[in-house]
């Protein structure tokens, strides 16, 4: 209304745009409770670099656990991509008994124990992926089978899953999923969504299969939570596409994620953002003291995808 009289309507137009000028580097979105930074206005002049440079200067690089997928549904655990074939009827009911105990009693907490430091850790996820990858080994899974395991799962992409992996696709922008769960499973769950656009690549724990389908090994050096920085230096091929592109988006939900750009050669800008899904009190600190920008609690793709609607949005 105000807008109809003739004597206001220029003033108010010139405050509108000054104040859309103060404040066009905002994105909304990182006022939402579950964003915490450890320091706002780093985190805006790496937003305002990327912006500057563009989509093409662009890459990202996330974990796919708990990080693409969600943490929780209704109050109840999401599987990981390992935990989708360990419910799945693939499995014995004794193989499904052994792996049913790793996690909960013994191995997941130390995973994600902020008392223990990494060396400690090691030791004890080298044996939980080793375990289960052989138990797996033995169930004689077929290959063909995975994608019915899939669609049975309670496995669910968090929300606003379609909004990123479309714009990454739109603008042309790399996605590299770097996992320590398994590369075949993901696939599916990426497929089933139908999301595996041409601008997405996995790195990850592939399974080995016979001539007649079945899974006889694990390709490969294992993946695990905390050897992402040795697996991202020891395979220079899966980030070469990459170098020509110095600025990162970096997601993921655990320590171990931090070094997953480590074999980026000449990086510019990289954001990290760290999902805090579980033991949230005891981790808080440290994840942010190491991430650029934590999400508490967060089971949607909000801030990535307000990120990089702004990072592609024209100047
Ligand atoms: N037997 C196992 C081994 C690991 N996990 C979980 O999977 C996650 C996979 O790692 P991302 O890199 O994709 O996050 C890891 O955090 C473990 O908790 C499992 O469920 N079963």
């Amino acid at each position: 209304m105000i807008f109809h009289i003739p004597w206001i309507y220029v003033p108010v137009r010139n405050v509108l745009a000054i104040w859309h000028q103060l404040t066009k580097y905002e994105i909304p979105e990182l006022k939402k409770p579950s964003v915490i930074m450890r320091d706002r206005g780093r985190v805006e002049e790496i937003i305002r670099n990327m912006h500057g440079a563009g989509p093409g200067a662009l890459q990202v690089i996330s974990d796919f656990d708990m990080t693409l997928t969600r943490f929780a549904f209704n109050g109840k655990r999401c599987p990981t991509s390992h935990n989708i074939l360990d419910n799945s009827s693939l499995i014995s009911e004794d193989c499904k008994a052994k792996l049913a105990n790793f996690p909960k009693s013994h191995y997941y907490p130390i995973e994600i124990d902020s008392s223990l430091s990494v060396e400690d850790k090691v030791p004890h996820m080298v044996e939980w992926w080793t375990q289960a990858h052989d138990l797996l080994v033995q169930q004689r899974i077929k290959k063909d089978q995975l994608a019915k395991a899939v669609r049975e799962s309670d496995a669910m992409l968090r929300d606003g899953y379609e909004v990123f992996f479309g714009s990454l696709k739109d603008h042309s922008i790399p996605l590299l999923i770097f996992s320590a769960g398994l590369g075949d499973i993901l696939e599916e769950v990426i497929e089933h969504n139908g999301v595996f656009h041409p601008n997405v690549r996995v790195f990850s724990n592939y399974m080995e299969f016979d001539k007649n389908g079945l899974l006889c090994s694990f390709k490969g050096q294992l993946i695990h939570t905390f050897n992402k920085r040795e697996g991202a230096l020891l395979n220079p091929d899966q980030f070469e596409q990459l170098q020509d592109r110095p600025n990162i988006l970096l997601l993921g939900d655990s320590m171990g994620d931090l070094t997953m750009a480590d074999g980026v050669q000449n990086v510019q800008n990289i954001l990290r953002i760290g999902y805090l899904n579980d033991k949230v009190e005891e981790r808080r600190d440290a994840y942010v003291g190491s991430y650029d920008i934590v999400l508490e609690k967060d089971e949607t793709l909000d801030i990535p995808n307000a990120i990089l609607r702004y990072i592609t949005e024209g100047k």
